[in-house]
Formats: structure tokens, C-alpha cells, sequence
């Protein structure tokens, strides 16, 4: 099959707005794709058998570069790989493959003149990239090689769900180079998209993204890829989606803390605080459930405005205490509350916690002046700001064979510009 020769992927990062942790015990979380928060990456054909993965954003200054010849594919077994191109069985992690990739990504520095170390958190990056492709490789593809650049106007590690981009851009690139989905014709989101169609392409990407998330995050919930992959404003339990309308149109500060964290240590602490205290721990869990289904009946109820407001902001208030009280706070989200509490405005953590971004509902009667002071105060602290609405588009893809080559991919700076994004 001649596939095109370039592609150039896009997948937003998210929001929680209520729920997060309790999400990964089954419970009722929601959460929002964010507008222009994304990561894009570049697929280039190569001809010489080798795959190249570069990664700035994580501080790595030269390509990573691995032979395909050096792969482990005799730890992905045939059945495992596609009968068809949907791949419609139930993917079980291939705990034996990580393993076996371990010294490997390791000598993805070794062609390298200019040695670089290769710390922890680049490690798992290029696994995840070494995993999907020794899993997704299936020679039926025309390209003899990939290089792939990497870039983002997401914070990484700071609960915006970097990591679930990351894996939703990899698994849409490498199934469209290994030939097993196709560029879609639509260039319009369609927002009914369903999620329970096992055989469509997202399906396909969502549940390859969901093993990559399990290599960075250990246990998963697999909200983030699906909001990553599919969009959208929703409530999201044990894998079902549903829209939550309404959710669109609320406005939000992110105050970046810039304190760094690690989702899979931060999502393992609590479950050690579960196994200790579960009759303690799922009474909290639970309630942070109450959080998310009063939030679903609120937000359609026809109450005023104003009556809207106050109550998401008690619930605010609760999830941030309950989510507190599980071990994954940090004074300087105490801070960010402290300051916008200031404005009387409403403040809780967002995605692992633990530093990173902390998230505010900015109700319709604060103004832009109040805004662009509440932003000033928060940024003269050191923290960095953003405002933003949910709801945007999911993946969205180009042929980007004669569109984009690495020196406009890398000098870009709104990668959203470019026509012809493409919509599964
Ligand atoms: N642009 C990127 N380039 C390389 N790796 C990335 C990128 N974005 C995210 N990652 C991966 O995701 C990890 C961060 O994930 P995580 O701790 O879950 O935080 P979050 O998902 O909240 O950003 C990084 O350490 C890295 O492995
Ligand atoms: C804490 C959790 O609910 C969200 C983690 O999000 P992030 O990686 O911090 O963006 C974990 C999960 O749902 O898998
Ligand atoms: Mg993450």
C-alpha cells in the first residue's frame, strides 16, 4: 500500500473539573478536551530502516535513533496483531515486551557523537514510542522507516494530561504509517462520534493510547486519552463517555504552580492510602462521585445563573477538600486558591495534583479587567497563567506530504493555522 510520505497529527491535552483519582476506582469523573493546548507531532517516511524519535520538550537535545532490525517482535505474538485492520480483540498489556525494551532505549543514544544521559521520565517517552511500534508493525506498510518530531503548547507533568496527547498522537501516527487506519474525509468535527463502536479508527487509537498511558501512569482510568481522542465536554465512568452539555460554555483560569510531579507515583500513593484505610478512602471516593452526579444535575437544572454559579463553586470548594484529605495537595495550590479567594473567586487542584495546575471557574460577571488582575497577581508569584473553555476537537490529522516539511513544523508557532486538519 504507497501511503503518504508526511503526517502531521494533533491531540488537545484535558480538564478535570471534578473527579480525578476517584476516577480510576470506577467512579463518575468529569472532564473537558482543552481549546489550544495540544500536542503535534511530525511523521517523516525514512527509507534507511531506522526510526528516530526527537523530543525537545523533555530536554532531549538529539534524536533518539533505534534500527527497526533491533525490535523485539518476537515478543508481540501473531495473535495479537491485526486479523483485520481493526483490531477488534481486547488488547492486554505486554508486560514481557516492556521489559525487553528496556536496554533497548537505551541504545537509542548509542549512535550518538554528543552522548546525552537519558533520564528516567525520557525513558518512559521512548518506550511507550518502541512499544506501540513493536506491537503495531505488521508489514503492511510502504514506509521503510520513521523519524518523528515531537512538539507541544501543553505543560508537561502538570495534570493537563500531557501524557494522554502524547500516547493519542503516537498511537494515531503509528497506526496510519504501519497501515492499519486511513487519513478520514472529514474535515469538520463530528461531535456525535461514538465511542462504542469498537471498529472505528478512534476506538482503534483510544485503545492503543490506553496502553501507552498504562507505561507512563502505571494504573490508568483512561479518561484522559478518551477526552484526548474523542473531545468533547463529558462525564466519563469505567470507560462509558457521555456528553455533558452546558460544560462548553463555562469559562476557567489554569494557574500553572510549576511545581513538577509524576502522575504514577502521585495515583500509587493513593492507592497505598486505599489499601491501608478502605473504610476510610471509599467513603471519600464515593463522595467525590456525589460531586460529579451533582454537577450533572445541576448543570442543566434551569437554575439562574447566578444560582448555577454558587453551587459549582461549593462543589468546587468540596472536591478540593476531599481530594485534600487523599494525600495529593500542595501549598502552592493552597496558594493559588488563597490568591484567587482574594477575587472571591473558586479554586481546586486538577489532574494528579501535587503541584502543577490548579483550576478556577471564572463566572460570566468577572470581568476582563478583573481577569487580567487576578492573572497579574498570580503571575508575580511566579505561577503562569491560562484562560480557557473545554470542549474542543479530539485527534485531528493532515497528509502533510506536501503541506509542512521539519523546518516549518519547528518554527511554528500556531500549528492550528494550517488548513486541512482532518477529523475521524
Ligand atoms: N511533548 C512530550 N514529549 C515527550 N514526552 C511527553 C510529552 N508530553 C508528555 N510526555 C510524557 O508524559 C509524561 C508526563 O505525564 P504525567 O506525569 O501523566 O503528567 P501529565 O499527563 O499531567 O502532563 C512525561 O514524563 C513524558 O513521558
Ligand atoms: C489522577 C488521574 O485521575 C488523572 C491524572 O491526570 P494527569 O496525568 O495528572 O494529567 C489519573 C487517571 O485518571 O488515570
Ligand atoms: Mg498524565
Amino acid at each position: 500500500m504507497s501511503l503518504p510520505t508526511r503526517y502531521l497529527v494533533s491531540a488537545p491535552g484535558k480538564v478535570i473539573l471534578f473527579g480525578e483519582h476517584a476516577v480510576v476506582y470506577g467512579k463518575t469523573a468529569i472532564a473537558g478536551s482543552l481549546d489550544g493546548l495540544r500536542t503535534y507531532m511530525l511523521f517523516e517516511k525514512r527509507n534507511d530502516g531506522f526510526l528516530e524519535l526527537n523530543l525537545p520538550k523533555l530536554d532531549l537535545r538529539y534524536p533518539l535513533i533505534w534500527p527497526i532490525s533491533a525490535l523485539p517482535f518476537s515478543k508481540v505474538a501473531p495473535a495479537s496483531k491485526a486479523t483485520d485492520n481493526t483490531f477488534s480483540q481486547e488488547l492486554t498489556f505486554n508486560e514481557e515486551l516492556l521489559k525487553t525494551l528496556k536496554p533497548i532505549v537505551l541504545e537509542g543514544n548509542s549512535g550518538n557523537q554528543n552522548s546525552q544521559e537519558i533520564n528516567e521520565l525520557q525513558q518512559v517517552a521512548a518506550s511507550v514510542f518502541l512499544y506501540l511500534y513493536t506491537s503495531l508493525e505488521d508489514k503492511q506498510t510502504s514506509w521503510c522507516g520513521t523519524t518523528v518530531h515531537v512538539t507541544s503548547n501543553l505543560p508537561v507533568g502538570a495534570g493537563l494530561g500531557s501524557s494522554a496527547s502524547y500516547s493519542v498522537c503516537l498511537a494515531t501516527g503509528l497506526l496510519l504509517v504501519l497501515g492499519h487506519i486511513t487519513i478520514p474525509n472529514y474535515d469538520e468535527r463530528i461531535s456525535d462520534s461514538n465511542i462504542s463502536d469498537s471498529s472505528s479508527p478512534m476506538n482503534l487509537i483510544n485503545r492503543w493510547a490506553f496502553q501507552a498511558e498504562k507505561i507512563i501512569h502505571g494504573v490508568p482510568s483512561g479518561i484522559d486519552n478518551t477526552v484526548s481522542t474523542y473531545g468533547g465536554a463529558v462525564s466519563f465512568t469505567k470507560g462509558v463517555m457521555e456528553n455533558v452539555s452546558g460544560f462548553q460554555s463555562l469559562r476557567f483560569l489554569l494557574t500553572n504552580t510549576k511545581v513538577p510531579r509524576n502522575t504514577r507515583i502521585l495515583v500509587a500513593n493513593v492507592r497505598i492510602l486505599h489499601d491501608k484505610y478502605p473504610h476510610i478512602v471509599v467513603p471519600i471516593l464515593e463522595a467525590i462521585e456525589g460531586i460529579s452526579a451533582s454537577f450533572k444535575e445541576i448543570i442543566n437544572s434551569g437554575d439562574s445563573e447566578k444560582e448555577l454559579n454558587q453551587k459549582i463553586e461549593e462543589l468546587i470548594d468540596l472536591n478540593h477538600y476531599l481530594i485534600n484529605s487523599l494525600g495529593v495537595g500542595h501549598p502552592s495550590i493552597d496558594k493559588v486558591r488563597e490568591i484567587t479567594a482574594q477575587y472571591s473567586l473558586h479554586s481546586k487542584l486538577t489532574g494528579a495534583g501535587g503541584g502543577g495546575c490548579v483550576l478556577t471557574l471564572l463566572r460570566d460577571d468577572v470581568t476582563n479587567d478583573d481577569i487580567m488582575r487576578i492573572m497579574h497577581a498570580l503571575t508575580s508569584v511566579g505561577f503562569e497563567c491560562f484562560e480557557t473553555k473545554v470542549g474542543g476537537p479530539g485527534i485531528s490529522v493532515i497528509d502533510a506530504s506536501s503541506t509542512i516539511n521539519k523546518q516549518e513544523f519547528l518554527s511554528s508557532s500556531n500549528m492550528q493555522q494550517i488548513s486541512g486538519w482532518k477529523h475521524f
